[in-house]
């Protein structure tokens, strides 16, 4: 249950996601009074999430949430909460309430509970979940071969966050401590959109399809479930 949307550039990538999200937004609050938008970091969604800060939505009743985080402070290098407040949560955006990761325990494993809860208050089924891709097969926190990917991985888990120890790669550079949220978790959302950008991760991709072992690229959980159709979104 791959759909594939491939565009000639990315700024006809960004128009298509920009526009779709905003009505999936729009329809969400129109059937329940409310949406839930969860975004992912990465340099590839930042021109949609800039291009939606700018549509006249209700923002105040769109919850925009965090798909990962590394275990630094807003602030700091790397943290998607300050990242997603400075593209998504800006111009008419900026009403939205947010709900981010990153808590008081001193690591992922610690603050995994108080997470847990907090992310238990987002209204769900989520309208929409915006996903990325690393070209080590990695989504959202789910990192090859990591510490918690198990777990984070298991479809039938009830559990929403999952704390992660990837291994130290050029990827994860010195972040190897994250929170994300499990495959059951993002298969709550209505809408699973997978954002990839040039040939490299294109190529990524497609091995991706090729293969089974979630161990070795965990996207494949992603790609594979066939419980909610994904649809990935591609420009050169
Ligand atoms: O916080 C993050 O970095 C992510 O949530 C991560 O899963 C990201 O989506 C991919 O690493 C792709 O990142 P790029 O879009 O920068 O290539």
């Amino acid at each position: 249950m791959v759909e594939e949307k491939f565009f000639a550039d990315r700024e006809r990538l960004t128009q298509a996601l920009t526009s779709e999200c905003a009505q999936l937004l729009q329809s969400g609050i129109k059937a329940n009074g409310q949406a839930t938008f969860l975004v992912s970091g990465g340099s590839t969604p930042e021109p949609v999430y800039r291009a939606l800060s700018k549509r006249p939505l209700p923002w105040q009743q769109i919850n925009v949430a965090l798909v990962d985080e590394r275990w630094v402070e807003p602030g700091e290098s790397g943290s998607n909460q300050t990242f997603i407040s400075n593209s998504l949560l800006q111009n008419d955006a900026a009403q939205a309430p947010f709900l981010g990761m990153k808590n008081a325990a001193e690591n992922p494993a610690a603050g995994e509970e108080a997470c847990e809860r907090d992310y238990r208050e987002l209204p769900a089924p989520y309208d929409i979940c915006i996903l990325g891709m690393g070209n080590d097969g990695h989504t959202a926190s789910f990192f090859p071969y990591a510490e918690g990917l198990d777990e984070a991985l298991d479809s039938e888990s009830e559990q929403l966050c999952k704390a992660i120890t990837a291994k130290q790669s050029a990827v994860t550079g010195a972040h190897t401590e994250r929170m994300t949220l499990t495959l059951s978790a993002i298969l709550q959302a209505k809408e699973i959109k997978l954002l990839i950008t040039g040939e490299d991760k294109l190529k990524v991709y497609r091995q991706a399809l090729l293969g089974d072992d979630e161990q070795e690229m965990p996207v494949r959980s992603i790609l594979k479930q066939g419980l909610k159709p994904v649809t990935v979104y591609w420009a050169p």
